[in-house]
């Protein structure tokens, strides 16, 4: 049987001491799957996010990604490659002058040549309909705007895994149409944080709740 992309156990996670943000979180992705993670605000859903990829660190349990247990910075390294965040804020997401610009930078860091990374992020913004808007000025841009950028620099680094953290926060109905029917068609697993029950109804294959520092299966609601 095949490994799953990620595998959590018992995990335990608090920024404060005596305020656990997550208690014995256990969750598992596996290749296919487009899971909608639910629960109320605060309930430490982007915090999971964040151990998944080592930019936080539990104080107890094992992240496993991609077939192999991660424990040292190192180790991510290689995790935070192969899964992609798309932040809440897309302005935490987007920091160069240029769109290019943005939407290369991925592909650089992960050694690419100049001219390389250039026709990757060229092809990536082409792919998502933005052909026009390599030399546009990032931060003129539309609130919707960023946002399609915003996934086009996760999309460039050709990651196995999205994880989408309110993709469709403040995004008109036009381009939250727009975005779902780009996400529905992409290949990669992906987990979806989303209070909107109509959008991961379209998109989600299963959905899990994080509620009380627990994360269960949730099947009647989604959230
Ligand atoms: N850097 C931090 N320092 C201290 N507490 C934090 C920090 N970041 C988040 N928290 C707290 O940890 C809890 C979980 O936050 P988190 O952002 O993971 O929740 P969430 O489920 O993603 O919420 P939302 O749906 O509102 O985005 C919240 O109570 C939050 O206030």
């Amino acid at each position: 049987m095949t490994a799953p992309l990620f595998r959590l156990q018992g995990i335990c996670f608090a920024y404060e001491p005596g305020r656990p943000v997550l208690r014995d979180a256990g969750f598992r992705l596996d290749a296919g799957e487009r899971v909608a993670l639910v629960g109320p605000n605060g309930a430490g859903k982007t915090t999971l996010f964040h151990i998944m990829v080592g930019l936080l660190h539990p104080s107890a349990g094992v992240v496993e990604a991609f077939g192999t247990v991660r424990r040292a910075e190192k180790d991510f390294r290689e995790v935070r490659a192969r899964a992609g965040i798309l932040f809440q804020d897309s302005d935490d997401q987007l920091f160069c002058p240029t769109v290019l610009e943005d939407v290369a930078f991925g592909p650089l860091n992960l050694g690419k040549s100049p001219a390389e990374a250039a026709g990757i992020a060229k092809a990536t913004l082409e792919s998502l309909g933005l052909g026009g808007f390599g030399s546009r000025i990032t931060h003129k841009l539309s609130g919707g705007q960023k946002r399609l950028v915003a996934l086009a620099t996760v999309l460039a680094m050709q990651p196995d895994v999205l994880l989408l953290d309110e993709p469709t926060n403040a995004l008109d109905a036009e381009t939250e149409e727009r975005l779902t029917g780009i996400l529905a068609a992409l290949p990669q697993a992906m987990v979806i944080i989303a209070h909107d029950e109509r959008f991961l109804a379209r998109l989600s294959t299963r959905s899990v709740r994080l509620d009380g520092g627990y994360l269960t299966e949730a099947t009647a609601r989604l959230s």
